[in-house]
């Protein structure tokens, strides 16, 4: 969500606020203010009375039973159910008519400065046609027919909040980078629920500031050099000694397992593989799923259930987090690898640095491995997904990383360091393999192609994203073991889909062969 100013775009009156989502999942408002509670009305389900074909399949009652009830009743009182009904339809009536009403009125107000479009169902909007999952080769029907019909920017209603949707990469990226100046970001308040009100992502102003400068600092240049590459080569080797030959696995779990172990481990020191770590990454995927579903909160639905997971993960850093607290006060941690490991770890950092509450921790702790796994291992899923339709891509990768492997081989040496990772030229280029096109790796390598200012995978402005030199290595390490150490393909067919959250519907499985290239 976003201010247009009216010098810039001439759609609306910079005093007005306007919501905003851009297609990278970020919403913007004008005034920094959560939208009008008058939309909160419309939360009434669409429909209250059963469709015509439901209400034929009801067992009807025999004439002769019905003539008596009918007798009874005329005799009696207002039943029970009658009573509510009577009291209820009215009031619920009125309360479906205030909220149109209301939409209407606001659609009216802002007639002139919006860009086309509608807004759907009250409160749900465009929501459900929205998160219809498509494939991630496409932008999918719902954008498809919408940018046919109103252009690339237009108005809807998701998440429960008035929206105009850009899919237009000029737009966006003037978005991001004026971000805190001519716009400032929101998330629908659905998803700032489930992330937290002090997870970086939903912030603003100077606590956004404060805690990118703690997850900055936290993954900076010379972390990433002197600690960050030698874990993302332990968690790659870790991982991939693994794999067996003539079994079938799912390429997606094997990447997940890779980022969550070493994002687990370098924010909390949680070792790959012991129980609670496991169950962690379980609560993540509920988790996941529900950040970006219907705001519904009932039983049985994802966002209920991401809900549900999310206070077990606070509930899971917070004895963490007491644990630690304890061993500080008994004594520094009394020493020993196990205490400078923690002491080195983000939880250690904050404890002893920051002046962050607990809560402000706990969503930090939250926040930052959600952001810090999720994104980066679907990267690495898409790049075996794409790289194994292009052999003349992986051919020149293993030129690339057998001249690495060589090197080091005559040296003597065994970990890769950063002069290594820097040789990794054309890996870095083949990161634009999940280009969104389905192009091979090949046609997307290029810094200096039509659009490249447009590719912002990672953001842009002051929220680009603090991660992203971690992401570009673990990339880069992972893609060197594999290549050197084996040749895949797909075992069943599979292709990646935007639930939006990019996910492959069979896990991308996929056979290995392991073989010895030096
Ligand atoms: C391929 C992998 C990744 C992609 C595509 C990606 C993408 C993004 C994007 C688009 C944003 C901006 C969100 C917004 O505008 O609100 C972002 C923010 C962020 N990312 Fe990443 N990310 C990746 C990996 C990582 C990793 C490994 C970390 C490590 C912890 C990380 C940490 C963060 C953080 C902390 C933010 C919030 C920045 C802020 O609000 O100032 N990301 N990421």
């Amino acid at each position: 969500m976003c201010l247009f100013s009216k010098d810039s775009f001439g759609f609306l009156e910079s005093s007005q606020a306007f919501y905003f989502r851009t297609q990278n999942g970020s919403f913007f408002s004008t005034d920094g203010q959560p939208p009008e509670s008058s939309y909160l009305i419309s939360s009434i389900p669409p429909s209250l009375s059963l469709p015509q074909q439901q209400l034929s399949r009801i067992p009807q009652k025999p004439d002769n039973i019905r003539e008596r009830e009918r007798e009874r009743e005329s005799q009696s009182s207002m039943s029970d159910s009658e009573l509510i009904t009577l009291c209820l339809l009215p009031s619920i009536l009125a309360l479906l008519l205030v909220s149109i009403l209301i939409q209407r009125k606001h659609q009216t107000r802002f007639k002139l400065n919006l860009p086309p479009g509608h807004a759907g169902w009250p409160f749900l909007g465009e929501t459900i046609a929205y998160l219809k999952p498509y494939s991630a080769t496409s932008i999918g029907a719902f954008m498809e027919q919408h940018i046919s019909r109103f252009g690339k920017i237009y108005r809807s209603n998701l998440f429960g909040e008035p929206t105009i949707v850009s899919a237009d990469a000029e737009l966006n990226r003037f978005i991001l980078q004026n971000e805190g100046r001519l716009f400032e970001c929101s998330y629908p308040r659905s998803i700032g629920g489930i992330l937290g009100k002090w997870s970086m992502l939903v912030l603003v102003g100077d606590m956004h500031r404060d805690m990118r400068i703690i997850s900055l600092n936290f993954l900076s240049h010379a972390r990433l050099r002197t600690v960050l590459l030698r874990e993302v080569e332990q968690s790659t080797l870790l991982v991939l000694s693994s794999w067996k030959e003539s079994c079938t696995f799912s390429a997606q779990d094997e990447s997940k397992k890779f980022t969550f172990n070493l994002m687990a481990k370098h924010i909390m020191s949680l070792d790959p593989g012991e129980a609670e770590t496991e169950q962690l990454k379980k609560e993540y995927v509920t988790f996941m799923k529900g950040v970006v579903s219907p705001p519904l909160n009932f039983p049985g639905t994802a966002y209920r259930k991401a809900l549900r997971s999310r206070s077990t993960i606070l509930k899971f850093i917070e004895r963490k987090m007491e644990g630690r607290v304890r061993r500080m006060k008994e004594g520094g941690g009394g020493g020993g690898e196990e205490s400078s490991r923690e002491d080195d770890d983000l939880l250690g950092w904050v404890l002893k640095h920051s002046n962050l509450s607990t809560e402000q921790i706990l969503d930090l702790i939250l926040s930052l491995l959600f952001a810090g796994h999720e994104t980066s291992s679907v990267a690495i899923a898409l790049a075996i997904f794409f790289l194994q339709a292009c052999p003349r891509a992986i051919d020149q990768l293993r030129e690339e990383h057998l001249e690495i492997a060589r090197g080091k081989k005559k040296a003597g040496e065994t970990e890769l360091n950063w002069e290594d990772y820097k040789k990794m030229e054309f890996t870095q280029c083949n990161k634009c393999t999940s280009n969104p096109r389905g192009q091979s790796s090949q046609d997307s390598s290029s810094s200096t192609c039509p659009g490249a200012n447009y590719f912002m995978p990672f953001g842009g402005g002051p929220r680009l994203c603090a991660g992203s030199e971690l992401a570009k290595l673990e990339m880069a390490v992972f893609i060197h073991h594999l290549v050197l150490n084996f040749s895949w393909e797909l075992a069943e067919p599979d292709e990646a889909f935007a639930f939006p959250f990019v996910d492959f519907p069979r896990g991308l499985p996929i056979r290995v062969q392991r073989h010895t290239l030096l």
